[in-house]
């Protein structure tokens, strides 16, 4: 909830209390002039209907889909869990009290009658409602219409294969030969994906996501081309951010080259990944794409990676593009972080997929298809049908559970902060905790420049001569490239945006003592080695909302001097050079948040959590951040029990797509 407070227009037709909220802080101001609008341009007078309207409003803004009005009325505090003090009058009911007083059934009687609200269930809907009551979840219109779009669109995908080609076991067995685990489920998500339209394959890092899906692609592609030679299928790779979609091309291209199968079949399995905006054809300054249902995506198979990140609307815009026969793949880790914007859609979708569940049909079918055992994993009562689409790879080839990240990861998912505590206190090579004194503790520096100096002495050690240099444009790229595989070895994650140990604290703390160690020359807003985070896409310059670049002292051939210049690397690998005055959006990133590291991974991070509690301290935030490590994670703090609090604390974000469904 933000803290500014807005310029509000007087409008004595509005209750007193809807101003008293937004002048205190607890409401956004987008909260406050949507009442308004529902007053002025709806003619609702009532307070109850423009108060929920509001909050409903404002949830939206906390990533919530909805206002489960249940929830609001029973236990407001944990949808508010912190309202700043303003300075407001004692006397004014705050949201959490003046909830706490509604009865639910005067509340719902409110809500049904109001001309801005529609009831679906009643057969009350005109189709421009600014709001939807749907059972006890009240929704900005928008919001709803998304959900609708998707529970439709997953649900039309539902139906699954009955036969199971007799070829099928055999190309299954060559592809997973000699699996260590029992059940294989990397070859029960390949037998599954065959089966129907929709799969979702989700695991924690490692687990083998990308090795499946590309052998999973070149046995579909295998199949189609033994049935038609002469049209392949049309694949398309994504994920939702440039650096993730950097990733995955960078790892898919080996797994490709592996592949049991003909050249023709692997040459038609594709290496590009886009940005999910890419594929879907951003259009400029507008919500909408090029491909929507009257322009779907020519595409056979659609396979998007990181699918954790994606919020609802953009889930709804990318089923909204594929016809319904394309094959759609879903990969993520469930137990991430959920998108920024509002929504939790692979959590949703991947509700329950720890048990399993699967039906006595997909039990039998899996066995006929992949000689898998899955019979442990049915379902004692009801499966659920999008069960039979889901997938949980339970077996890191990274990391085994018992090694240091790994048991940390799981041990923080499983809410368990005593072990996660003794892990870290172990003092292991891969996991260490760094308690500090106090927010200005100097260990901060020091790890820091620990980490970072090898990138900034590669920079020196590797710079080309440019006069000496055959080529030395390609010279200047080739060092980039290196600066950046360097630069992205380790990295300081923070947990929030302000204070000494939040983002912007971490940045100047960071450049100041590496400026006083010599590994930089900070005079100026731009340094080389400065290292610089893209904060908004910007399709001029091919650069995504996340890509990651270096300022370099650079010497093309056509330069006379040599210049400053941001080297990005893009998806292939590439390297594109702009100049700093280019760049409009942009920040240092020495640190970055938790949310911005998603899709990325590096061998050593320094994880950085704030020094009072906050209530973005969650179990999903600590998990994200530890398991961005692939070698080493630290995490320092200045107590262990905000480590407590935050295990103990999960993300729950309302919507009504998980019971959809899961009935
Ligand atoms: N069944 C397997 N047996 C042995 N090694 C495997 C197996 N599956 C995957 N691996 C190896 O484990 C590593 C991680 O696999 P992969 O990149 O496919 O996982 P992922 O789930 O996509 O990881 P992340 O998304 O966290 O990067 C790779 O080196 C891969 O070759």
């Amino acid at each position: 909830m933000s803290s500014e407070q807005p310029a509000l227009p007087i409008n004595t037709a509005l209750p007193a209390r809807l101003s008293d909220w937004a002048r205190a802080g607890w409401l956004r101001g987008v909260d406050h002039a949507l009442a308004c609008f529902l007053n002025e341009e709806g003619g609702e007078q009532d307070e109850t209907v423009l108060l929920m309207a509001a909050l409903t409003s404002q949830q939206v803004g906390q990533g919530n889909i909805c206002l489960d009005l249940q929830q609001a009325l029973s236990e407001p505090t944990r949808l508010w869990p912190e309202l700043p003090d303003t300075g407001v009058a004692e006397a004014i009911d705050r949201p959490t009290d003046w909830l706490g007083k509604q009865e639910m059934e005067t509340l719902t009687a409110v809500l049904t009658q109001s001309a801005v609200i529609a009831c679906p269930a009643q057969q009350r809907d005109q189709g421009n409602e600014p709001l939807v009551l749907q059972g006890n979840r009240l929704y900005l219109r928008r919001y709803w219409q998304h959900e609708q779009d998707v529970a439709a669109s997953i649900e039309a995908r539902l139906e699954t294969e009955e036969t199971v080609a007799p070829d099928l076991k055999s190309q299954l067995d060559a592809l997973f030969a000699g699996g260590a685990y029992q059940p294989d489920w990397q070859k029960v998500a390949s037998a599954l994906a065959v089966r129907s339209a929709l799969t979702i394959i989700t695991g924690g890092p490692g687990t083998g996501k990308t090795t499946t899906v590309v052998k999973l692609l070149g046995l579909l592609q295998a199949r189609q081309l033994t049935a038609d030679p002469e049209r392949p299928l049309r694949i398309r790779l994504a994920a939702p951010t440039g650096k993730a979609a950097a990733r995955l091309s960078e790892s898919i291209g080996g797994a490709i080259d592996a592949l049991p199968f003909d050249e023709s079949v692997k040459l038609a399995v594709p290496r590009e990944v886009r940005t999910l905006h890419r594929l879907l054809g951003s259009v400029r300054n507008s919500r909408f794409f090029r491909n929507d249902r009257h322009n779907p995506l020519h595409a056979d198979v659609v396979v998007i990676d990181e699918a954790s990140m994606i919020d609802l609307e953009m889930t709804a815009k990318l089923l909204d593009a594929l016809r319904p026969e394309t094959r759609l793949i879903l990969l993520g880790d469930k137990d991430q972080l959920a998108s920024v914007e509002a929504g939790a859609v692979l959590g949703d979708l991947c509700q329950g997929a720890d048990a399993g569940d699967y039906s006595a049909d997909t039990v039998d079918w899996v066995k006929s298809a992949s000689g898998e055992e899955i019979g442990a994993f049915q379902a004692r009562d009801q499966a659920p049908a999008l069960r039979q689409h889901t997938v949980m790879l339970r077996h890191s080839h990274r990391f085994s559970a018992d090694s240091g990240i790994g048991g940390l990861a799981a041990a923080v998912n499983a809410g368990d902060s005593e072990r996660t505590l003794s892990l870290l206190g172990e003092g292991d090579d891969d996991v260490s905790l760094a308690l500090l004194k106090d927010a200005e503790d100097s260990r901060i520096e020091k790890l820091s420049v620990a980490g970072y100096r090898p990138y900034l002495e590669q920079l020196k050690a590797s710079r080309p001569d440019s006069n000496q240099e055959p080529d030395p444009d390609k010279a200047t790229r080739d060092w980039a490239r290196k600066v950046i595989h360097h630069f992205g070895q380790f990295q300081v994650l923070a947990t929030v945006r302000q204070g000494m140990l939040g983002v912007s604290g971490l940045n100047e703390r960071i450049a100041a003592v590496l400026r006083r160690e010599g590994l930089i020359d900070k005079d100026r807003d731009w340094y080389e080695g400065r290292p610089v985070m893209v904060t908004r896409n910007d399709y001029e310059l091919g650069l995504m909302n996340g890509d990651v670049g270096i300022c370099l002292l650079t010497r093309l051939a056509d330069d006379e001097r040599p210049r400053l210049r941001v080297a990005f690397e893009l998806p292939g690998g590439d390297i594109r050079l702009v100049l700093p005055s280019r760049l409009d959006s942009m920040e240092s990133v020495f640190a970055m948040t938790v949310h911005k590291s998603q899709g990325s991974e590096f061998d050593r991070v320094l994880m950085v959590l704030p020094e009072v509690d906050n209530p973005v301290l969650t179990r999903e935030l600590l998990y994200t951040g530890i398991t961005r490590a692939r070698h080493q994670a630290t995490l320092a703090g200045t107590s262990e029990h905000l480590i407590r609090l935050a295990v103990a604390r999960r993300i729950s974000r309302r919507s009504g797509l998980r019971e959809r469904l899961n009935a």
